[in-house]
């Protein structure tokens, strides 16, 4: 006899999908997204850009090298949940210091495995990234009508702010890094540290691991920090932290503050959702993908170079490079589908792109424009 399900994950549209629960039990709303990367699931759903997310991952093997404390982009999982082919193994890695369920189960994040994920990366591809319902219930009582209801009528992420919600709620200075990394890359030993304001719109901590590498002294503020705020710190340069939600919806406070920096003759680098809120700041739009991207082997272009980069991913809306003002240069443009990936602002040392150089989990291809920005932070000391 079949295994009763333990999970169940109910679509929007009525489709439902039946697999064994593990992790946390009870419910969880959020939208669906896949993610193509074959290591790193530690680091995916501990960035906090995946707020209000589940992860179908399409690797099938989850779990197997188990929990890792310095593969943590966040002090906690941060995506809702997670769905997997075939279900959690023993861990079997000589750095694994605990299980995936088990971590889960502690951090409050429900898992579903024994799903069909090629399927349901197909339906995602085809309808866009649909809102779901999550439930683990070990008895498996689901109330499917209550369940997909309760999708259909979620608001989903366009115009739901939640960059303060995963922010740091007070300012403390990063200090870890790899400066042997940087070395590598250019950064020179000689250097003093550069100061350097990064705003946690729900910053990985990779990104404030690789600003040290290359000769950053961060300091981390708080998403609503003001422009007075961040200058009073005398920054060297400013960077703009990935994050979850819809760029547009810190219209309020993200976008106001970085056009008040922009007045300042000051290198400003983004990242992401950073990347994004640059852009509303120099007056472009952003729009919402139909189901994104993210994975670890998204091929983007340089335009200037011509040069090809593999990149790490993770957005569901991105800048409308139609909606580029003329003094700013589209610097960077996705393979896969043409949509834009960086920018720079001619004659500033200002440049954001929408993929994520820190990797964690993914190819180091574009670690260089963590040194571009020390190189801005340099030329403005001399
Ligand atoms: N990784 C990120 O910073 C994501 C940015 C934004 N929340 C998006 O989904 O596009």
């Amino acid at each position: 006899m079949a295994t009763k399900p333990t999970a169940c994950l109910a679509l929007a549209d009525g489709t439902v999908f039946y697999g064994q629960g593990f992790g946390a039990t009870g419910e969880v709303v959020a939208e669906l997204v896949f993610n193509t990367a074959m290591t790193g699931y530690q680091e995916i759903m501990t960035d906090p850009s995946y707020a209000s997310q589940v992860v179908t991952f399409t690797f099938p093997h989850i779990g197997n090298t188990g929990i890792t404390p310095e593969d943590d982009e966040a002090a906690d999982p941060v995506a809702s949940g997670i769905v997997v082919r075939w279900d959690p193994t023993q861990p079997s890695n000589w750095r694994a210091a605990g299980d995936l369920a088990d971590w889960m189960a502690r951090r409050g994040r429900i898992g579903i495995g024994g799903v069909d994920t090629r399927r349901l990366t197909r339906a995602i591809r085809q309808q866009g990234a649909p809102h779901v319902v999550l439930a683990h219930d070990p008895e498996g009582n689901f109330d499917l009508e209550a369940m997909i209801a309760r999708a259909r009528d979620w608001q989903g992420l366009v115009g739901l702010d939640l960059a303060k919600e995963v922010s740091c709620a007070q300012s403390y200075r990063w200090q870890e890094g790899a400066w042997e990394w940087g070395k590598g890359f250019g950064a020179s030993a000689e250097d003093r540290p550069f100061r350097v304001v990064a705003l946690d719109y729900g910053a990985k901590r990779n990104i404030l691991r690789s600003l040290v590498s290359f000769g950053a002294d961060v300091t981390v503020l708080p998403a609503t920090a003001t422009a007075e705020e961040v200058l009073a710190h005398e920054p060297e340069g400013v960077f703009l932290s990935n994050g979850p939600g819809d760029p547009a919806a810190t219209g309020e406070y993200a976008v106001p503050m970085i056009r008040e920096l922009l007045d300042r003759d000051l290198p400003i680098f983004g990242i992401c959702l950073g990347h994004q809120m640059l852009a509303l700041a120099l007056g472009a739009k952003t729009v919402k993908m139909g189901h994104g991207h993210h994975g670890a082997n998204h091929p983007v272009r340089d335009e200037e170079t011509g040069k090809v980069e593999i990149t790490s991913m993770n957005h569901g809306f991105a800048v409308d490079s139609q909606s580029l003002p003329q003094d700013v240069i589209e610097t960077h443009v996705s393979l896969f589908d043409g949509s834009n990936c960086g920018l720079r602002v001619r004659d500033k040392p200002v440049f954001s792109v929408q993929y994520h150089p820190e990797a964690a989990p993914g190819p180091q291809d574009s670690l260089y424009l963590f040194r571009r920005f020390a190189d801005s932070m340099r030329s403005r000391r001399a």
